[in-house]
């Protein structure tokens, strides 16, 4: 089997002292090691205390087909590595992916045996036990393995659950350096949270670019704000929905990935419920809440924008979040 070290991973804010010029002036972001202890508060979900819908649902009954198309392991580097896996869905046409942190997680789908596959095939796709070294030919999946029970993995507690995040792409905040959001912060906050847990964990990214709307409606909507609007507000002038993403090929995506009971990392009640499926094929045992760095420790994204962008979360849309910060700050 692949070996996983623990790690603690991927942080923009761990890079070495990593320097963006921002407005002509130099924003530090801190390491790791400069950063307190994260708090880390677990909330149990009691089954009568799922919250209404409140935005854009799902309207079918049944969950989108998906396919693992392949898999491959990534070295990270902060030393550590994860699985990368690639679906294709019958709901879109856009590539999704699950990043699986530990070795122990497999896709149904990808495991299949295909039609007239060679042991060289299954390989290239990732459908492969252990590590790949240069002259390796057989995948070492016998028959009984590569089909499985198709039953989910029993848990015996929540705590045994792995953590799950459901990530929607934000290029803006995860490759453009932006400070309106906190996107890219929640995403090296989950790969750091999962790589240190050895129950391993899932982050689906989804292609869900700007809650959905694409990334031209984003820019716009961006202009919108600098002209006043909240985020809500500038979606809705757009004639956009407040949120119009859909978490139904996550769901699936999940599943495939054996899951049943999971823990998921989110302040977004919306997604609590809209991860579970029309049918409850997956459950949420517990929330984990994602307390934006900067709320907690000395380092995070810290910009007025990004303030606002969370007040209007917590203001318009549920978020679970309480804002110790904003008082402080005109916005
Ligand atoms: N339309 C729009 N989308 C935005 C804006 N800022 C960030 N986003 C998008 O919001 C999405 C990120 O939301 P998530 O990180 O999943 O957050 P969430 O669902 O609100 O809740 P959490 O799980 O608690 O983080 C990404 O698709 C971003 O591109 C904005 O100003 N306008």
């Amino acid at each position: 089997m692949a070996h996983l070290r623990p790690l603690s991973i991927l942080c923009r804010s761990q890079l070495p002292r990593t320097v963006f010029r921002s407005k002509g002036a130099i924003r530090h972001h801190a390491s790791i090691a400069e950063q307190r202890p994260s708090i880390q508060v677990s909330t149990r979900i009691p089954r009568s205390a799922h919250p209404k819908p409140l935005l854009q649902q799902s309207s079918s009954q049944s969950l989108p087909h998906v396919n693992c198309v392949v898999r491959a392991r990534i070295p990270t580097i902060s030393g550590g590595e994860m699985f990368l896996h690639l679906y294709e869905n019958s709901m879109d046409k856009k590539e999704h992916l699950a990043i699986v942190f530990g070795d122990s997680i497999r896709s149904k789908s990808l495991d299949q045996q295909l039609d007239k596959e060679s042991e060289m095939d299954r390989m290239i796709r990732g459908a492969y036990k252990g590590t790949l070294y240069p002259g390796r030919h057989t995948s070492d999946m016998l028959e009984d393995t590569i089909l499985g029970d198709g039953l989910p993995p029993l848990y015996e507690d929540a705590e045994s659950a792995p953590l799950v995040r459901i990530h929607s792409e934000c290029y803006t905040g995860e490759t453009a350096w932006s400070a309106r959001c906190d996107c890219g912060e929640q995403l090296d906050e989950a790969a750091n949270l999962m790589s240190n847990s050895e129950k391993g964990g899932i982050i689906i990214y989804l292609r869900q670019e700007g809650r959905g709307i694409g990334l031209a409606e984003k820019l716009k909507a961006y202009n919108l704000q600098d002209l006043g609007s909240d985020t809500v507000e500038a979606n809705l002038l757009l004639n956009h929905p407040a949120d119009g993403r859909n978490y139904d090929v996550a769901t699936a995506m999940l599943a495939d990935l054996g899951q049943k009971d999971i823990r998921l990392l989110t302040n977004n009640p919306e997604k609590v419920r809209a991860i579970e499926g029309p049918n409850r094929e997956i459950v949420v045992q517990e929330r984990v809440p994602m307390v934006p760095l900067a709320w907690k420790t000395q380092g995070g994204i810290k910009s007025v924008e990004v303030e606002r962008y969370l007040k209007t979360k917590v203001d318009k849309m549920s978020h679970m979040l309480t804002t110790p910060i904003m008082n402080h700050l005109k916005l």
